[in-house]
């Protein structure tokens, strides 16, 4: 995020809630616009090409190359992600296919019969928040994205994760994306098994219910839901499946239409978490929790008692005292955390004091 947004947010909380609510009318105006209907915003697989079953690694690279009835090579476009979204939703076919060759879901769910109890993610949230009457944090253990890059090059998951525990974290958010996070569903095994007893979300683009299973397997406690990449019905199935391994769910949305069809959809929600990056263009804003937070659904989820987490972009006292009087009862911290060198002291900056 940069400075000048973050001064418009201490402004607009220095102005308080009138003159917030004022500007947050202005914006559910504009993002409850007429082509923001809440649908899955990203293509699940390009639209014409071989089959996910023939894909290699990168193969859909090749797919925007095609041959024509004249024999020519020609591109084809329409074969090219659009955003860096829709590009690690395809890719998800070509690592899916290797991971359930080398590991079948017959031999995951197996694996899963003497699977330890999960530990409950959405308690540990509200019992901090009722605690420390501050968020409850969701402290990210991440390696690289695809917008910043290496964020740590020391990057050590266990050690990370033992310091944001040291430092008070209710919960951790384990980045399991290889390809574009430089992460690992192990690295959730091994934070586990170094004895973290902080709940652990598999911070994963699900896209497959062997993921889910697989998650499960790694020690995971709560699985991530992305609304941009799954429609409700793929949510109610995939929020079953994680129940009945004992796992919460984040559904994660970030615009008013799908936020409103996820609080429209006939499933429970155990956490409704506003990611305030744009994944297709990187943009972040704090504005995208408070204006949805100051508007009509966040009135709903406050008269439903949903536990919201605010994602993305915090890197300041401000930030988390904007998000918190907006309505947020958790939030979910990578960047600015994982690139200190004493993550635990990077919290205790981050709320003022120690949790
Ligand atoms: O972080 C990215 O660049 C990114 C790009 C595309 C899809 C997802 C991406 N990040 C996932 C997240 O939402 C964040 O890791 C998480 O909310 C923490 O954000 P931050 O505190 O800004 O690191």
């Amino acid at each position: 995020m940069t400075t000048a947004t973050r001064t418009t947010h201490a402004g607009a909380r220095a102005r308080g809630t009138g003159g917030r609510r004022a500007r947050a009318r202005v914006n559910v105006a504009r993002a409850a616009n007429a082509t923001d209907d809440g649908a899955v915003s990203i293509r699940r697989r390009p639209p014409s090409g071989p089959s996910k079953h023939a894909l290699g690694v990168g193969q859909f690279e090749f797919m925007i190359e095609e041959v024509n009835d004249k024999g020519e090579r020609v591109t084809n476009e329409e074969n090219r992600p659009r955003n860096i979204l829709e590009e690690i939703v395809w890719y998800k076919d070509v690592e899916l296919a290797e991971r359930k060759e080398k590991f079948p879901l017959q031999l995951v769910r197996t694996a899963l019969v003497n699977a330890p109890p999960t530990r409950d993610f959405v308690k540990a949230i509200t019992d901090q928040l009722e605690a420390t009457k501050q968020p409850g944090l969701i402290a990210e253990v991440k390696k690289a994205s695809p917008s910043k890059g290496v964020i740590q090059p020391n990057f050590d998951p266990v050690k990370i994760a033992k310091a944001y525990e040291a430092g008070g974290a209710a919960c951790l958010s384990v980045l399991t994306d290889e390809k574009f996070f430089q992460g690992g569903f192990e690295n959730l095994q091994l934070i586990r098994e170094a004895g973290v007893t902080c709940p652990l979300l598999c911070k994963e683009f699900i896209v497959d219910a062997y993921q889910i299973y697989l998650a499960r397997k790694y020690g995971a406690d709560a699985i991530l839901l992305i609304a941009a990449v799954l429609p409700n019905q793929d949510l109610k199935y995939f929020i079953k499946i994680a129940h009945s391994l004992g796992m919460k769910c984040l559904i994660e949305v970030h615009t008013y239409g799908e936020m409103k069809r996820v609080l429209d959809g006939d499933f429970p929600i155990d956490l409704l978490g506003i990611n305030n990056r744009d994944l297709g263009t990187f943009e972040v804003s704090l504005s995208v929790t408070t204006d949805l937070m100051n508007g009509p659904l966040g009135e709903e989820v406050k008269e439903r008692g949903i536990t919201m987490v605010g994602e993305s972009g915090i890197f300041t006292i401000d930030d988390v005292n904007l998000l918190q009087d907006s309505g947020v009862g958790a939030v979910l911290v990578g960047e600015s955390l994982v690139k200190q060198d004493t993550p635990d002291v990077g919290i205790k900056k981050l709320f003022g004091r120690p949790l």
